[in-house]
């Protein structure tokens, strides 16, 4: 049984003040429901991590660098996302990809890297509108996939997110029978690549403009494991209802 997983991507948002959304969230964490996980800006890590102790939450890094030190000015490896006190690193995610030229090679050196201090790698992939409009959606995602991922991975350390680029921050959703054609897709090509096993262990999330007024119906959805959730995870009460809506799927 694949275990839900709620994870919200702060992105560039927050000071220590907004920490406080850990408290309002804890209560919504809970052994026998979704995991729970908060992404927040690198600044926030360790606090974030120290505040999280004995709630469940669970606390991630939105990238981190291939090396694991070196003379890169401004960045931040696995190893030092791990000392944080993060367990989690997303990698892939479009506005990195788009805004600083992230390859699917990038990514996945960035996976081995991430795999190598023990944290679990949440990988995006998704489409542009262009892609979806010209009908390549499927394959785009797919080439994403194969070249995002090194070799190695199981359900522990990998979880797989599908992010169309033309859902994320607008408010548009694809239908569910869109997401559910590249969730199984993504299924399918994880069991191929990896074996029946691990294809049915990685848990694939759904991401772009989910919100408590749509979140049911996502979750509901075949091969749905949870979603990676952005503005909507910003303040606790509109993130509340997603993870509750995703205990009830
Ligand atoms: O990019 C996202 C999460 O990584 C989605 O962002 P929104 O939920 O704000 O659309």
């Amino acid at each position: 049984m694949r275990r839900k997983l709620a994870a919200g991507n702060w992105k560039m948002n927050g000071t220590r003040a907004d920490l406080s959304v850990l408290g309002d969230l804890a209560g919504a964490a809970t052994e026998d429901g979704p995991e729970v996980l908060i992404c927040p800006p690198a600044t926030l890590l360790h606090p974030a991590a120290t505040q999280a102790l004995g709630t469940g939450i669970v606390i991630g890094a939105q990238t981190c660098h291939e090396a694991a030190s070196g003379a890169y000015t401004g960045d931040i490896s696995a190893p030092m996302v791990a000392d944080a006190g993060a367990t989690h690193v997303i990698l892939g995610h479009s506005e990195r990809r788009e805004g600083y030229g992230e390859t699917n090679a990038d990514v996945a050196n960035k996976v081995r890297a991430a795999w190598a201090a023990d944290l679990t790698a949440i990988v995006c992939v998704g489409e542009s509108l262009e892609d979806r409009e010209g009908g390549t959606a499927l394959a785009v995602i797919s080439e994403q996939l194969a070249y995002s991922l090194p070799n190695g991975a199981t359900g522990q350390r990998l979880v797989v997110a599908y992010e169309p680029i033309w859902a994320i921050g607008t408010g548009k959703v694809p239908s569910t029978a869109q997401i559910a054609e590249v969730h199984d897709a993504l299924r399918a090509q994880l069991g191929d690549r990896f074996g029946a096993a691990t294809g049915a262990a990685v848990r694939l999330l759904y991401g772009g403009s989910v919100k408590p007024d749509n979140a049911a119906e996502i979750f509901a959805t075949s091969n749905v494991d949870g979603a990676l959730v952005g503005g909507a995870s910003l303040t606790a009460a509109d993130f509340t209802p997603i993870i509750a809506a995703l205990a009830r799927a």
